[in-house]
């Protein structure tokens, strides 16, 4: 496992379905804010990249050098967006395992990101599977073997409540309905209305209990860890791999049912749902629109699926296509954020309204969080079903839910409280 090595107040983690990769240190940290934080970060990253020697014999998504990144939701944010190159790169996928290193020559240039291949995982256990021998660069010969960072015990137990923060649920509620008569009366068609819950975390406490939770619960889910934002997030926002493109729009929620019969009557439920459908073609439309003019080609699924999670049921639709013009995943983000998932339709209205409805800054909640790698691919998931964990130890987790017209506020509340399940029961 990737998680004993890292920093256990500072973890820096990409994981899903047990692969990914873990950073540790840091050797380039960019901060950026304002409205054109991702387009300025895609700009410094291009430059990095440049002036960068890479030494990848690998070449799989993740090896060589890469960039973690949390970005602020609202261009109105206190919260620095940032990328985050770390000074050692731990990483695992498809039976491939590697360890990057990243030394800075000069302040103001990161040189060379070195991948070396074939290095047994921390936990040695002797014979080491093929695959692995195969990955192993050859020249130059005679370098060492890197040694792993090494794995730490986890720190003691502990249990925090999170507690309603500056959104109180009548607070919510209230915003709910208001947004209800704003869309009847026309001003928009949707938008997402998030609420916090707060706590704090003991000193010399462990984080990456928190994180092996997650990982643990929501293996299908994007589990990171960047700059003290925590979380496992479902929905991926987009992902570059040499020149294809996908994404997968979650909009529409409904909660488990009790027993297998229960469960699937609500996932039929949610699908012919005409509020859910509604919910979630806005946010398809969205995606679709700002993926398009930088795709050659691009699809979504005919119909939304039921994607069932450990908390609930979401509707979703993947999407995919191939490049048409070189972007890399920062330029597609940047065109992406906000969502119609996230924000609402028409974004501009649905943003104006998130900032007069909801009584705190969002930071990097639902704001893209993920990596980019040297030749501008990368995997970037929606930041949903996180908490944010500041220097202090002040925790701040958010969820919120789609407004439209049928909305009802009581059943909106209910269904933050589902998305922020995750979270709390991680840090209970
Ligand atoms: C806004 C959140 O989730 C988003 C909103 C959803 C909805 O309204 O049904 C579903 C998935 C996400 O796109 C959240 O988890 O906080």
């Amino acid at each position: 496992m990737l998680i004993p090595m890292l920093d256990s107040r500072d973890p820096l983690l990409w994981i899903r379905k047990g692969q990914g990769f873990a950073g540790i240190g840091t050797a380039l940290r960019l901060e950026f804010s304002g409205e054109n934080r991702i387009s300025d970060a895609g700009a410094a990253w291009r430059e990095i990249a440049a002036a960068a020697t890479v030494v990848d014999p690998l070449k799989t998504p993740g090896t060589g050098l890469v960039a973690f990144g949390a970005f602020a939701f609202s261009a109105q944010s206190a919260e620095k967006s940032v990328l985050i190159v770390p000074r050692v790169l731990v990483g695992k996928r498809d039976g491939v395992h590697w360890m990057t290193t990243v030394h800075v020559l000069h302040p103001d240039q990161v040189i060379p990101g070195e991948a070396e291949a074939g290095h047994p995982e921390p936990t040695r256990s002797g014979t080491q599977p093929e695959a692995r021998a195969e990955a192993r660069p050859t020249p130059p010969m005679s370098r060492p073997e890197p040694t792993l960072p090494p794995a730490t015990p986890l720190g003691s137990e502990y249990r925090i409540s999170l507690l309603p923060g500056a959104a109180k649920p009548d607070t919510y509620r209230a915003a709910v309905e208001e947004a209800v008569s704003r869309i009847t009366h026309g001003d928009l068609e949707k938008v997402v209305l998030a609420r916090d819950l707060v706590g704090h975390l003991p000193d010399g406490s462990d984080l990456r209990r928190v994180i092996t939770d997650l990982a643990l619960g929501y293996p299908d889910c994007w589990t990171f860890a960047v700059d003290g934002l925590i979380g496992s997030s479902p929905e991926t926002l987009v992902s570059v791999s040499h020149g294809t493109v996908t994404a997968r729009v979650l909009a529409g929620t409904i909660s488990r049912g009790r027993d297998a019969e229960a469960d699937h009557d609500q996932a039929v439920a949610l699908a012919t749902s005409a509020k859910d459908l509604d919910e979630h073609r806005f946010a398809v439309a969205s995606v679709m629109s700002a993926l398009t003019p930088h795709a050659r080609t691009l699809a979504a699924s005919e119909i939304p699926f039921t994607l069932k999670l450990p908390n609930l049921w979401h509707l979703a639709s993947d999407i995919e296509g191939t490049l048409g013009d070189g972007s890399t995943s920062l330029n597609l983000i940047a065109s992406l954020h906000p969502t119609a998932a996230v924000a609402g339709t028409p974004t501009k209205d649905a943003l104006r309204l998130i900032e007069r409805l909801e009584p705190f800054d969002r930071g990097r909640y639902a704001g893209p969080v993920g990596w980019i790698g040297a030749d501008g691919d990368g995997e970037w998931a929606v930041a949903l079903r996180c908490a944010q964990v500041d220097a202090d130890g002040y925790i701040t987790a958010y969820a919120g839910a789609g407004i439209v017209s049928e909305s009802d506020p009581e059943r909106e509340f209910l269904e933050t409280r589902m998305k922020f399940r995750p979270m709390v029961e991680a840090f209970a």
